[in-house]
């Protein structure tokens, strides 16, 4: 008798959930607010459609997502929740500077970071984080603290002359990581912490931001995953996946200096005058702000905010100066302008460069800004939330809290705004500065990149330094291996077999 009581309860179960599972796909496909978009049914019908794309193949969603704009039109649902435009001009609506914007929970849980800017789902939390981090970001305060840059420039370029004239290449993915990881440790943090010291280029590390950025596609599913981690002891980590034990390390170096400053035991560094006039770290700039409130001052809250600015900071800057590198040595009649450019305006080639001068430049200003085109910022679709107000896009009307997405990889190539959009060509934004209108690598609006500043001084200056100084070329490196994104792991991924942006110095 038990047992046919069980067996009831089981089939009554399984029951329950397939006519669960039938209502909720038929609520999804004709009843649900974006039901009357265009598009895949069975993407619209379950999000294990996006996880298969993700996080099996994986990165190849957002291929889809340009497969179905051919086929559905500009705009389409491309999950049960999610709408999805093909169109620049769309960009400042969704991504807007003056309208309530929140992210959707569904992308920020895939990064564990809830307590940071980067993380705040609601538009209020994260204009109250944001406003903490504007000064020290700023124009002017990156235009003070340009002796820093200047100076681990410098630092880069021993390195090179370690290898200058031999034939031994180097992978410029990694140099460029390294240096951008000394800059923003050295800025935001005020203690560098010195990869470009590593004889190898610290590959460890550059493995690492890859693995984590393989890891959100699973995360972003299973969010939980990450309380999981959490749980393991740090030798287990360590045992099973080395790289990820840098992220524990990672965590320590900036936790411990948090506690410093809470108990106001840090170590005072040789600061500079000019740098005494800011907050000395992101962590004083958070920790003494008025308007910051006291749950919000955690070592959690700081530490997830130090790893968001050194991870967006280090990455996405290297690879930015790792592709235009590539593209200019690739592109040999853009390099011969850059370099008479670069040779009238400091004739010296040991020179510093003056950040003036160097944005001043009118040909370099067109290779940063085509460089960041082509290497596109983020590869995923990026996305916003209008809470209360429904959006129109031509005769559509958008429901207000639907995630309306857009992706660089598509937009950058719309070719009535950049016409031959695949060629390198710095010269379409020569005396064309408001095309920079429909430059979306650090996105647009209250939501925007907050190190803007600090990212274009870092390539301005470095791009200019190195290509006035050495002569490079590139070491069995090819388009199709080595800098195509073929794989979008948030941040834009080449081949598996892709072997590094390598370059010879001669
Ligand atoms: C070429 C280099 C860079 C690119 C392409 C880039 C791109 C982006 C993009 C697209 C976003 C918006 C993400 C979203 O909507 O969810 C973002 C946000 C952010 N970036 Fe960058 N970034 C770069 C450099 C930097 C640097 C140097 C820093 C260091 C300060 C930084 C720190 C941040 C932070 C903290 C956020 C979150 C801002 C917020 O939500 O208010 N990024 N970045």
């Amino acid at each position: 008798m038990a047992i046919f009581t069980s067996l009831n309860t089981v089939l009554f179960a399984i029951f329950a959930f397939i006519f669960y599972t039938i209502g909720l796909v038929l609520y999804r496909l004709f009843l649900s607010p974006t039901s009357k978009f265009p598009g895949s049914k069975l993407a619209a019908s379950t999000l294990w459609y996006e996880f298969y794309y993700e996080a099996i193949l994986p990165g190849q969603f957002t291929f889809k997502i340009r497969e179905w704009h051919e086929k559905y039109g500009p705009i389409i649902r491309i999950n049960p929740y999610e709408i999805h435009v093909d169109d620049p001009g769309f960009y400042h609506t969704v991504f807007s500077n003056s309208g309530i914007r929140d992210k959707h929970a569904f992308y920020t849980g895939q990064f564990g970071n809830p307590n940071t800017a980067f993380g705040a789902v609601s538009h209020d939390t994260h204009r109250m984080r944001r406003q903490a981090l504007n000064p020290l970001f700023s124009k002017a305060s990156v235009v003070r603290l340009t002796p820093v840059i200047s100076t681990i420039i410098e630092k880069l370029c021993r390195r090179i002359d370690e290898v200058k004239g031999t034939d031994r290449p180097l992978n410029m993915r990694l140099v460029y990581m390294c240096f951008t990881t000394d800059v923003v440790t050295r800025y935001a943090l005020n203690r560098s912490w010195d990869l470009l010291d590593s004889a190898d280029f610290s590959p460890l590390w550059k493995e690492m931001v890859r693995s984590t950025g393989e890891m959100t596609k699973w995360t972003k599913q299973f969010p939980w995953l990450f309380g999981v981690v959490k749980t393991l002891p740090e030798w287990v980590i360590k045992g099973l996946k080395p790289d990820l034990g840098l992220v524990l390390d990672m965590q320590t170096k900036i936790n411990t200096q948090i506690l410093q400053i809470m108990q106001e035991k840090e170590p005072k560094p040789a600061i500079s005058d000019e740098q005494e006039q800011l907050p000395r770290t992101i962590f004083h700039a958070l920790w003494n702000n008025p308007n910051i409130p006291s749950e919000e001052k955690s070592i959690d809250h700081l530490g997830q905010t130090g790893q968001d600015v050194i991870g967006a900071g280090g990455e996405s800057t290297g690879a930015a100066l790792a592709v235009t590198t590539f593209y200019l040595l690739n592109t040999p009649r853009a390099l011969k302008k850059l370099k008479t450019e670069l040779e009238e305006a400091m004739p010296d080639k040991y020179g510093q460069w003056a950040l003036s001068l160097a944005e001043g430049l009118p040909y370099l200003t067109g290779v940063v800004l085509e460089g960041l085109r082509l290497f596109y910022g983020v590869s995923s679709r990026l996305s916003r939330i209008a809470p209360t107000t429904p959006l129109k896009y031509q005769n559509w009307e958008i429901p207000a809290n639907t995630p309306i997405g857009l992706t660089n990889l598509l937009l950058h190539h719309h070719p009535s705004i950049f016409p031959d959009s695949h060629s390198f060509l710095p010269e379409r934004w020569l005396d064309n500065r408001p095309l920079e209108h429909y430059l979306f690598s650090f996105s647009k609006g209250s939501r925007q990149c907050v190190g803007i500043n600090l990212a274009k001084a870092e390539i301005f200056l470095t791009l200019a330094t190195l290509f006035r100084r050495f002569e490079m070329e590139l070491f069995d490196t090819t388009f199709e291996r080595d800098v195509d994104v073929r794989r979008d792991m948030f941040l834009p991924q080449p081949s598996r077999e892709s072997r590094g942006i390598r370059v010879v110095f001669r």
